[in-house]
């Protein structure tokens, strides 16, 4: 990507510049204060030096000179104080803006998103690219200010004491700026590659905290930490060729400038010699000259911080301008209940060029309890997924009380469900928090129907217990009940349940079906489960195989059947008496 393509992604930054422009301005007024400051001290010694050499025409007493110039740099260091507070503070309001703003963006995305992005490369843009960000519009602005208002005062001074000295001293410039420039898109992309890397680092390491017991249990303690070390490895090297390309940069500057300082001690001391200039001149000059050495030399590093904040803006915009599958119809229209029911007609979906369903049709009546059973990945969890859209769906295809969802506030659609995933996501807070998090009914009565009131009597400070980190300190089958109970605490109309009983032992399995059977009353539920004991209380059961509805009934009808759910039927009653002959094999 070329240079200025790269700053391109800089322009994003204009809309959060509002309100944050009097700042950026009352910055720079104060930038030019300071820098009018460190230019009035070699113009003072110039009156001093003049002075010194014709007393009969000199303004100002060594002693006064001495006095103002104490002054000024009092003031010079004061007024700096204020100005880099006030630009440096915008630089963080900006950040706290965009922050803000990527973290809004991101709760619009959609499942399409969240499978495609790794959490961990998400996570360096809140924390690396931000950072980057701010530098640039931190620091990167404060010295570029500096450097221009430098530049155009100092060039001003040094042209009223002489031209041509003042073009030998600034001729080298040029050359490094274009040479600097030539790097800078080098700089870009490796910048880029190491962002990149750094993202990827982030990622494994979020992943293997996340896997922890799966690493130990499995001995790839030292699989996982060869893939950190490759990582490591390429982040090392990206970042040494970064540090390389940035080391060319400085000693190019200070070439440059070095050789103006040459030309000024040989021309300048000629003109001198020769009454041209005066020697106050000749030393406020040089003054100058070395004021400009340093925005010269800090220019590479300007420029650096403008190619890499163009690059983490680039990542960054990459999630701002992320377009969600799902959006809400403009004109959407509030659902208040779901009405007649559910209907789903021919409907399909693919992920990318996968198809997963395909035109699947059934109606669900309210207050009917539906179960869907089928292979494994045969699209049952994708289509729970559907109902309450966190995946997009064309028109015309799902209806609740005879509306199409696309038509409807998504808000008040999942307000009207309780969806229980596969995987269970439980924040490390108490019970009663976690449960309440799906709504504001009665936490204990919902924890009762979801059969966990037995399991508080365990727990020292019951409701209150404080789960570890994603419920680590709880048992799978307790972790699924409180996901139960958090979509029971809001009373939903619709319940889709996702394999609620997958890690819940036989005994509990009962105790849990007969609660959940007293909390379904009135309720529509939709249940998918690979155990066909939990459609015990469902009055239909669908059988899902390759994206179809390959038999429906109620689970007797499917039993006489003897097709597919009479034969996982008989695998799972073989399945149990093979466990039964085992454990009485290990008695006996
Ligand atoms: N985000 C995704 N991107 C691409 N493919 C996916 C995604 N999620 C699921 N799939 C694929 O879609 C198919 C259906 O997945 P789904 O989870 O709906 O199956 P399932 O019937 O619920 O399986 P199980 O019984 O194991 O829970 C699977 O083959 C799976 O690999």
């Amino acid at each position: 990507m070329g240079y200025s393509s790269s700053l391109q992604h800089l322009k994003t930054l204009v809309p959060f510049l509002d309100g944050l422009r009097w700042r950026y301005a009352v910055g720079a007024f104060l930038l030019v204060l300071t820098n009018a400051c460190a230019l009035l001290i070699p113009w003072l010694l110039k009156l001093v030096i003049d002075g010194l050499q014709h007393p009969e025409h000199a303004l100002l007493s060594s002693g006064k000179a001495a006095l103002l110039i104490g002054l000024i740099a009092v003031g010079y260091a004061l007024v700096r104080i204020f100005s880099r507070t006030v630009i440096l503070n915008a630089a963080r309001l900006l950040e706290f803006q965009i922050r803000e703003a990527l973290f809004a963006r991101l709760m619009t995305l959609d499942l399409v998103f969240f499978s495609r992005e790794r959490s961990g490369d998400i996570l360096s843009r809140f924390a690396n690219d931000l950072t980057n960000l701010r530098m640039l519009t931190g620091f990167g602005v404060m010295s570029l200010l500096n450097t221009v208002v430098l530049y155009l005062a100092g060039l001003w001074l040094m042209l009223q004491i002489n031209l041509w000295l003042t073009v030998a001293a600034v001729a080298p410039l040029p050359l490094m700026v274009l040479a600097v420039r030539a790097m800078s898109s080098r700089i870009f992309s490796v910048s880029r590659q190491a962002q990149d890397e750094l993202a990827r680092l982030s990622s494994l390491t979020e992943e293997s905290v996340g896997a922890i017991r799966l690493i130990k249990s499995y001995c790839r303690e030292a699989y996982v930490a060869g893939q950190f070390d490759r990582i490591s490895d390429h982040c090392l090297a990206k970042n040494l060729e970064l540090a390389r390309l940035r080391g060319l940069v400085m000693p190019v500057m200070a070439l440059a400038t070095g050789a103006g300082t040459l030309a000024v001690l040989y021309l300048g001391g000629r003109l001198v010699i020769t009454n041209q200039i005066s020697l106050g001149q000749f030393v406020a000059f040089s003054g100058y000259l070395a004021l400009l050495a340093w925005p010269t030399a800090v220019l590479g590093w300007i420029l650096t911080l403008v190619q890499r904040g163009a690059a983490s803006m680039a990542r960054l915009n990459e999630l701002l301008q992320s377009i969600p599958a799902v959006v809400e119809d403009p004109e959407a229209r509030p659902l208040g209940g779901i009405g007649k029911g559910l209907e789903l007609r021919e409907l399909r979906f693919s992920y990318g060029e996968r198809r997963i369903l395909d035109g699947i049709s059934f109606s669900i009546a309210p207050g009917e309890r539906v179960g869907i059973t089928g292979p494994v990945g045969c699209g049952k969890s994708t289509l729970l997924r559907l109902i309450p859209r966190l995946l997009p769906l064309p028109d015309s295809m799902l209806f609740l009380d005879g509306q199409d969802v696309n038509s409807l506030e998504l808000a008040s659609l999942r307000r009207l469900m309780g969806y229980v995933p596969q995987e269970t996501t439980l924040f490390s807070r108490s019970i009663a928090d976690n449960v309440a998090y799906g709504g504001n009914g009665d936490v204990a009565t919902a924890v009762q129907r979801a059969g966990l009131a037995a399991d508080l009597q365990s727990f020292s400070a019951g409701l209150a217990t404080v789960v570890g980190e994603r419920g680590v300190t709880l048992s799978g089958g307790q972790r699924q009940r409180v996901a139960l109970a958090r979509s029971l605490v809001r009373e939903p109309e619709l319940l889709l349940l996702d394999d609620p009983l997958a890690s819940v032992d036989a005994g509990r399995e009962d105790e849990i079906l007969g609660a959940l059977a007293e909390s379904w009353q009135g309720k529509t539920v939709l249940m998918v489960s690979q155990r066909l004991s939990a459609f015990r209380d469902c009055q239909r059961v669908l059988v899902l195989d390759e994206g179809r509805i390959v038999e429906q009934g109620t689970p007797d009808e499917l039993l006489q059947l003897g097709g597919r759910y009479a034969e996982l039927a008989r695998m799972q009653g073989m399945l149990k008496s093979e466990v039964r002959r085992v454990k009485l094999e290990g008695v006996s």
